[in-house]
């Protein structure tokens, strides 16, 4: 296989297409709901900047359901967020009706060390019957044969699942599928032929793959390597996606808008002084400069 080949960027004009203006009789539910199953006692941050980040771009309703340490926390970092503890899941993860689209977000800020992350990943894959987007140490939960049954079956019953994860993560996922991890770009595609999603191996260089395609990403910045900048993409993504975005794109145009907030929150605060919080900040003029550009 020769990955190049197939190797693609989108045009601003493409990209900023993608960007979902609401409708003028929009409503919260239509506008789509992102249901966050983030947090854990440890990381209880990494669920505020993903579900902060989902309301940026631009889901109507923003439902975080965490642990119960963390619950909160994440109610008095943003009043606007709805926020449950973990014993509401079941119940959370509704199906979509028809005009009000919904997605889960499922991973950021797991711990290894909770015995609970492994089986709500689990729980999420086999329940939601929506996409999903599966991010920071939830994706541990799928270098294991029973990870992998259950998306394969979420792939074969049409069900859209994005991965997205760093080159540690990355090379997590590859190993027990004997899969090289030291070129991202052929591995966004092998992961995503091998476990049936869409992958997001994100890095200086971030690389989207369906299986067929490949987009590469080259907007991003060093400023972007600190701790939780991945939570934020995670929450834009899951966005994108509760809005009704194909998969593909939601993870290209999330990674797009992230890259070109961290360049923007760089220009005002340098590379050496910008944080997660400031990348989050600068999305909305992310958003307007990309639809300036178009
Ligand atoms: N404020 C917060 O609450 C934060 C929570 N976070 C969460 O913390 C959990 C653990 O994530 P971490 O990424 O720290 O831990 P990892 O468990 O992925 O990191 C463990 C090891 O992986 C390797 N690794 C990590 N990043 C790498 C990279 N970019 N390239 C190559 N190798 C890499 C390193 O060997 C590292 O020691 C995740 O659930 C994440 O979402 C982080 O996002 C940081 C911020
Ligand atoms: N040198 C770099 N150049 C461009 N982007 C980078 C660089 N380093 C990291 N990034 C981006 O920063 C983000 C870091 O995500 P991740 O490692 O998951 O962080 P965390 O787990 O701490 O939230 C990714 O989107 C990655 O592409």
């Amino acid at each position: 296989m020769n990955p190049e080949k197939s190797v693609r960027e989108y045009r601003a004009d493409e990209l900023a297409a993608l960007v979902p203006l609401p409708a003028a009789d929009a409503n919260k539910y239509t506008r789509g709901t992102l249901t966050a199953v983030v947090g854990s006692e440890r990381y209880p941050g990494a669920a505020c900047l993903a579900a902060a980040a989902s309301q940026r771009a631009g889901a109507g309703y923003t439902e975080v359901v965490t642990h119960p340490t963390a619950v909160d926390l994440v109610r008095a970092w943003r009043p606007s967020l709805v926020v449950l503890p973990r014993a509401a899941l079941p119940e959370a993860l509704a199906p979509a009706r028809e005009g009000r689209p919904r997605a889960c977000l499922v991973g950021c800020g797991f711990d290894v060390r909770d015995e609970e992350s492994g089986p709500i990943v689990r729980a999420v894959l086999e329940q939601a019957q929506i996409p999903v987007v599966v991010d920071g140490s939830g994706l541990d939960a799928l270098a294991c044969e029973e990870g992998r049954l259950l998306l394969r079956r979420r792939f074969e019953e049409g069900l859209p699942t994005v991965v997205t994860p760093h080159a540690g993560e990355a090379a997590r996922l590859a190993r027990p599928l004997g899969l090289p991890s030291d070129d991202p770009c052929a591995l966004a595609r092998s992961l995503s032929l091998a476990l049936g999603v869409i992958a997001l191996v994100k890095g200086p260089v971030t690389y989207a793959s369906d299986g067929d395609e490949i987009v590469r990403m080259t907007h991003g910045t060093p400023a972007l390597a600190k701790a939780g900048t991945g939570d934020v993409l995670a929450g834009l993504v899951g966005a994108l996606l509760a809005q009704g975005a194909d998969a593909l794109d939601a993870a290209v145009l999330g990674a797009e808008l992230h890259a070109r907030a961290g360049r923007i929150a760089a220009a005002r605060l340098t590379d050496v002084a910008v944080v997660a919080e400031d990348v989050l900040e600068a999305v909305p003029h992310a958003i307007a400069e990309l639809l300036r550009e178009a």
